[in-house]
């Protein structure tokens, strides 16, 4: 009998939520909208996924340093950056139900559905443009089907609260909606303590808040998320060789990790859709299982921040180029990659069902199984006694690799139900503990142990005392 083995978000979010990847927030209140909380192994991937990105951005990287900055900031900030002024969506509200969209996205979702090609991106329109295509095309609220909608206004998506004792305007500060603020503002500090020359780079992970309109899609839009975020500093002129550069160093990344060519494309941003102060921009766009979506942003911004930053604050921001004797404010990429958003491309990317042959009653007998890079992998390999009678000995193993690696201890159950679910959850090597093993009065003992492939299912015996530096190797990238 066939069996839907299609990818679907629903499959996604039950994968995570029996599995302890991801949970609702605050479930037992009845939850929050959109809130979600990381479980044992949602953690771990998400640990998996930063450590990833600072060990080749920032580690590794021959040009950049990290930074760690605090994510309520003076709102002066936000009055230089423009995110008080106009970091906003477009909304309108359904005078029917009284639901709320953001228009851009309604047009978006209507020409995924039917097939209609815009005659340029949704981001050049203005408003009264996207009004009056909402109207010609007839375009219908999602959750009524009525089409009544008011006109469209900006809506701000910075969240507000108040910093000290007293709540008036006075005290306002604002959750920062994105982490590179902080490190413009802390060119300089960053600058004179490393001694860096142009070109350097700033890296930070951190939250972000933003009080999107329209959270969903699981966790590939949330109100509270986390940015993985690279400027990179460099004299003007040379920036659009440095954008094509990270351009290219940001696909590899995604590559080295195992992410499949197929599902990933390069959109470059027309003229008309860049930011006025942009260059350059590129959204890497992944296939989700709900259709494409922006999954990384690369932007030439030009010395728009600093320019602003040095004309609000009074500060000098320029760097003095020693070679050149001459004084400059740095041109700036920046890389912009959410961590959330990350991690639900690489579990979508990894997700399979694969028939792996017929059960008794003729029922195709599937294994789902997620093929995840062992870097991002929750547990790097399962210790598994064959029999109950193995688990001291096999215990021993668990202890000593556990020092290094997360590693995962079961002994409960048929071994090939263990294999199924250490498969489902990515864990890419089972070690298998046996009486050969240990020994026993008519075997010697050969202390090696049968790691099985999660992907290939081939099995290796391997040295106990080789293990720990045949999984290091196996975990590089
Ligand atoms: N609400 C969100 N939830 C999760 N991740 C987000 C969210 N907003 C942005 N990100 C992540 O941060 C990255 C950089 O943010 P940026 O401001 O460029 O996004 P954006 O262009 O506003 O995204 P979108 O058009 O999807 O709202 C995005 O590519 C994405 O990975």
């Amino acid at each position: 009998m066939l069996k839907n083995t299609e990818k679907t978000m629903d499959k996604l979010v039950a994968l995570c939520k029996n599995r302890g990847f991801v949970f609702a927030g605050s479930e037992i209140y009845g939850g929050l909208a959109n809130t979600w909380d990381y479980g044992p192994l949602g953690v771990e991937m998400k640990n998996n996924i930063k450590r990833a990105w600072w060990k080749k951005f920032v580690q590794e990287n021959p040009y950049n340093v990290g930074l760690d900055c605090a994510i309520l900031m003076n709102p002066q900030t936000w009055v230089a950056s423009g995110h008080l002024g106009g970091f906003s969506d477009p909304l309108m509200d359904c005078r029917e139900c009284h639901e709320r969209f953001r228009a851009d996205k309604l047009i978006e979702d209507y020409c995924a559905k039917t097939g209609e090609e815009l005659p340029k991106p949704i981001d050049a329109f203005s408003q009264a443009e996207m009004k009056s295509f909402i109207d010609e095309k007839n375009i219908c609220c999602p959750t009524c089907g009525k089409h009544n909608f008011t006109d469209i206004r900006q809506f701000n998506l910075m969240f507000k609260t108040f910093q000290g004792v007293t709540e008036d305007a006075k005290n306002t500060v604002y959750l920062r909606p994105e982490t590179a603020q902080g490190i413009f503002v802390n060119f300089v500090n960053v600058q004179r303590t490393t001694r860096r020359k142009l070109p350097f780079g700033i890296g930070q992970i951190g939250k972000s808040f933003r009080n999107e309109i329209t959270p969903g899609n699981f966790i590939f839009r949330v109100r509270e998320f986390e940015q993985m975020e690279l400027e990179f500093f460099c004299e003007p002129g040379t920036d659009l060789e440095w954008f094509a550069y990270w351009r290219g160093f940001c696909k590899q990344w995604l590559l080295s990790l195992g992410m499949k060519e197929e599902n990933l494309r390069l959109r470059d941003h027309d003229p008309e859709e860049l930011c006025f102060y942009s260059k350059a921009t590129t959204d890497f766009e992944f296939l989700f299982p709900f259709g494409w979506g922006e999954l990384w942003g690369v932007a030439d911004r030009t010395d728009y921040d600093l320019t602003q930053h040095q004309n609000t604050s009074g500060k000098d921001l320029t760097y003095f180029d020693q070679e050149k004797n001459t004084r400059y404010i740095p041109y700036v990429i920046e890389p912009s990659l959410g961590v959330e958003r990350s991690f639900l491309a690489f579990l979508a990317d990894a997700y399979d069902e694969e028939v792996v042959g017929q059960d008794k009653r003729g029922n195709d007998d599937i294994r789902t199984v997620l093929h995840l890079h062992p870097a991002l992998a929750p547990y790097k390999a399962a210790v598994l006694p064959l029999s109950k009678k193995l688990s001291p000995a096999a215990e021993e193993i668990y202890h000593d690799l556990q020092k290094e690696f997360m590693v995962d201890f079961d002994d409960a159950g048929s071994i090939g139900k263990r294999y199924r679910r250490e498969d489902e959850i990515g864990t890419p090597y089972c070690i298998t503990v046996d009486f050969q093993t240990v020994g026993d009065e008519t075997t010697p003992a050969d202390h090696a142990v049968t790691v099985r492939d999660r992907d290939t299912m081939e099995q290796v015996r391997i040295p106990v005392s080789e293990l720990k530096a045949w999984l290091a190797e196996k975990l590089a990238f």
